[in-house]
């Protein structure tokens, strides 16, 4: 496989940029390979500098469900575009986006448009505490929710990859307000409420985590903290950022029949472009600057650009409900043939999915937490990632991530993979 185009830009980068990436998972650290420079996407493959072609399962890290350049989504930036990229005024679609997110998840009656995942958590966290008139915040270990300052403690994804998941540079007096649990841990939960359960503003959860590879919640560890928080005053914010719009058109908080006070969202609702938003209750979203004393603003919140690639993303989702039916299938099918494989091969494999989200964990155990998923060889899985990649199959450059099936990948795309995976396999053994 040549990678030497990429292998040069890489290098270049590297001059210029922090490791070379924009993102620290990008690099591919810890499986030991250089990244492909990505020229181009169409569907479910991407291609690279060298014109090596991959189906890819990284979909930008969840936004992609349509797929690479999905038509109607390039169309409506097109127009959009036309007419200008940035206002810093409001705009209609600001206004149809909002209330399409509000009909999807009825939690959420109001909605604020900000640039990232991590600006919508960290916003959430602040009308939390301005709300409650409290300043601590449980959160789940591996668990990731961006990287501000609160949040950044015990964390998934790059963080957990890279073997920092307490940053340097975080003051220790915002990380004494950040108390951390075990995920799926009834018990743990109740001794942190018995005793600071009066102090609490939040506790926020991924309710599908997906920045430890893909671990669900359990129904009971997700009806405990409603009932505890409820008791205790303290708010539940669910952050959708990943599961928003992909584990159903209703999020995570429909699987699992609750309503959060605060919801999260990112990926999706921007149709690859960067957004996030963050919603709830009249009452408590009526907090916000300036319609309440709760500042936080943004120069490109509600981005003309974003909200179109948003607004037509949801419209197809909505208007398409097989959609989801067919990424079931799908992901069902590709779940069940990589479980197969390494059943066939004697490799210890546990698999986790709810419905396109879903990760081969290299353990005999199951994974319900951030322990039994750092149980995972993450040795094999670079081999088995390094193996993949070169057999044209892009997956997350990490044990700790999902991989994503969009509406764009074919039959034929995961029967190759599943076929590839036998391979890439074998030669691990
Ligand atoms: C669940 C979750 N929350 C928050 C974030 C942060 O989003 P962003 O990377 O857009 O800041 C991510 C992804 O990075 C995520 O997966
Ligand atoms: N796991 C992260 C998001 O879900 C990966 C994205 C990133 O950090 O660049």
């Amino acid at each position: 496989m040549n990678l030497e185009r990429s292998r040069q830009l890489f290098e270049a980068a590297k001059q210029v940029i922090p490791g070379g990436v924009n993102s620290p998972v990008r690099a591919f650290r810890s499986v030991s390979v250089n990244p492909p420079f990505i020229r181009e996407g169409k569907g479910s493959r991407i291609i690279d500098v060298d014109d090596n072609s991959y189906i890819d399962y990284v979909g930008s890290w969840g936004p992609l469900i349509l797929g690479h350049s999905h038509p109607e989504v390039v169309c409506a930036l097109k127009e959009a575009i036309n007419r200008g990229t940035s206002y810093g005024a409001p705009t209609e679609i600001e206004t149809e986006l909002a209330r399409m997110v509000c009909e999807a998840v009825p939690s959420v009656e109001m909605v604020r448009m900000v640039n990232s995942g991590t600006e919508a958590t960290m916003s959430a966290l602040r009308l939390a505490r301005g709300y409650t008139g409290r300043d601590m915040i449980v959160k789940f270990e591996g668990n990731y929710h961006g990287h501000s300052d609160s949040l950044l403690i015990k964390a998934g994804s790059g963080a957990l990859t890279h073997g920092v998941p307490d940053s340097p540079g975080v003051p220790a007096d915002i990380a004494q307000n950040t108390l951390t649990a075990n995920f799926n841990d009834i018990a743990g939960m109740k001794e942190i409420f018995q005793k600071y359960g009066e102090q609490i503003a939040a506790v926020i959860v991924e309710p599908i985590a997906g920045n430890m590879g893909v671990v669900p919640a359990s129904q009971e560890f997700m009806d405990f903290l409603r009932i505890i928080t409820t008791k205790y005053g303290t708010l539940l914010i669910f952050d959708e950022v990943m599961t928003g719009f992909r584990v159903s058109y209703h999020g995570a908080q429909s699987l699992y029949g609750i309503q959060p006070d605060i919801t999260c969202f990112g990926k999706i609702i921007g149709g690859g472009l960067p957004v996030g938003a963050y919603g709830g209750k009249r009452e408590i979203m009526s907090m916000m600057s300036p319609a309440g004393p709760i500042y936080q603003a943004g120069t490109l919140s509600g981005n003309p650009l974003a909200m179109a690639a948003g607004l037509i993303t949801l419209r197809i989702l909505r208007d398409n409900p097989c959609i989801y039916t067919e990424l079931e299938e799908k992901s069902k099918l590709l779940a069940e043939g990589l479980r197969e494989n390494a059943m066939k091969l004697g490799i210890a494999a546990s698999l986790n999915r709810v419905g396109s989200m879903l990760c081969m964990f290299f353990t005999s155990q199951q994974v319900v937490d951030y322990h039994t998923a750092i149980s995972s060889d993450t040795r094999i899985f670079a081999r088995y990632f390094e193996e993949m990649l070169k057999r044209g199959i892009y997956l997350a450059p990490s044990q700790f991530e999902a991989a994503f099936v969009s509406a764009a990948h074919r039959k034929e795309d995961i029967i190759f993979t599943i076929e590839q995976s036998y391979e890439a396999l074998k030669t691990i053994l």
